[in-house]
């Protein structure tokens, strides 16, 4: 039996307790800063540094989440340069086994309006094969299952808990009322530029309901490393299909990206005791070991380096 260790750099959390959930946040969620900040870690992972540091928060309850934000701080990252591989071994090496992913989407359905949320269940790729998405490279091949690319346990604890951001407060101010819509079908495009008009009309063709640039390959590399990874989508824009609507501009996804922070915040805070139990009952045991069954070559072939660099994601899978 061969074994390796590790030459990159480890993450020792100071706490003794596993952060078990992953929070992604996308354009305009960029902190957790309403939570209690606990510790912050920018560990070197096999591929490189993630986009940000990983900072661990805890809310009121006492949970704990480790973040970071898609594109660094300040943004730097366009989509195509986000270093995902980095990203989803940073959390998977210190213990991440639930990730919620935020993102600002444009709607191609009328009935998606601004603002509004969308619990996809299906993506179609539209991304051009140049960001790397895949941890199996190098001497190892692996297949994984991606039939449904979201898991569908914690699509059910979102969409649960959807009334606190449904229901308009009782401020005695008249907030409009948010949809949240979930089975829905989003596509990832390559950008940054964002669509033409036939593509959009397209994408309406094909019944996708709304589009990003970041969905993949986060959701592949979540599987490869097991992890249950939903995406929450913050509609923004009607993309350019909608003769009567503004065409989409980063001015406009910003601004209804800020009016929706709180929102994002509150039901992340809502879901929180739910993930947790879900966690205790290991209702997410059931990916445990499924890449060992989708490796196809042998480990007695494997190069030492690709096996170091697996070990870092999948301890011991691969010796
Ligand atoms: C800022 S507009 C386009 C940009 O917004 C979305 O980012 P994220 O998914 O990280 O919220 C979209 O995917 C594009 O990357
Ligand atoms: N219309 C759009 N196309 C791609 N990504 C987006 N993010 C927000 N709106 C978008």
């Amino acid at each position: 039996m061969r074994k390796f260790f590790s030459s990159f750099s480890s993450t020792f959390l100071k706490m003794t307790k596993k952060i078990k959930i992953g929070v992604i946040g996308g354009s305009g969620l960029y902190n957790l800063d309403h939570m209690k900040f606990i510790e912050e870690i920018h560990p070197e992972t096999p591929w490189g540094y993630p986009s940000s540091k990983v900072i661990i928060v805890e809310d009121p309850k006492g949970f704990r989440i480790a973040f970071l934000t898609r594109h660094g701080i300040g943004h730097k990252y366009n989509p195509s340069e986000v270093p995902s591989r980095a990203n989803i071994a940073a959390l998977k090496h210190i213990g991440v086994e639930i990730i919620i992913a935020f993102s600002a989407v444009g709607s191609l359905q009328e009935e998606i309006k601004c603002r509004d949320f969308v619990i996809p269940d299906q993506i179609i790729d539209r991304t051009k094969g140049i960001r790397p998405s895949t941890f199996f490279e190098g001497g190892a091949a692996a297949h994984v299952t991606f039939a449904d690319p979201f898991n569908s346990l914690l699509a059910d604890l979102i969409y649960s808990n959807r009334k606190c951001i449904e229901e308009p407060e009782n401020d005695g101010q008249s907030r409009p009322r948010l949809t949240v819509h979930r089975n829905k079908t989003l596509v990832c495009m390559e950008g940054p530029a964002f669509s033409t008009r036939a593509e959009s009309k397209l994408y309406r063709s094909w019944n996708c309901d709304v589009i990003n640039m970041s969905v993949l390959p986060e959701a592949k590399l979540a599987k490869e490393v097991e992890i249950a990874y939903q995406m929450i989508c913050m509609s923004t824009d009607y993309d350019c299909w909608k003769q009567d609507e503004e065409v989409v501009s980063v001015e406009n996804v910003l601004t209804n990206l800020n009016q929706n922070v709180e929102n994002a915040k509150k039901l992340l805070a809502e879901i929180l005791p739910d993930l947790e139990q879900a966690l205790n009952d290991g209702k997410f045991d059931n990916l445990k070991g499924v890449m060992k069954k989708s490796c196809i070559t042998n480990s007695n072939i494997m190069n030492e380096e690709t096996i170091k660099k697996l070990n870092y994601i999948l301890p011991g899978y691969f010796e």
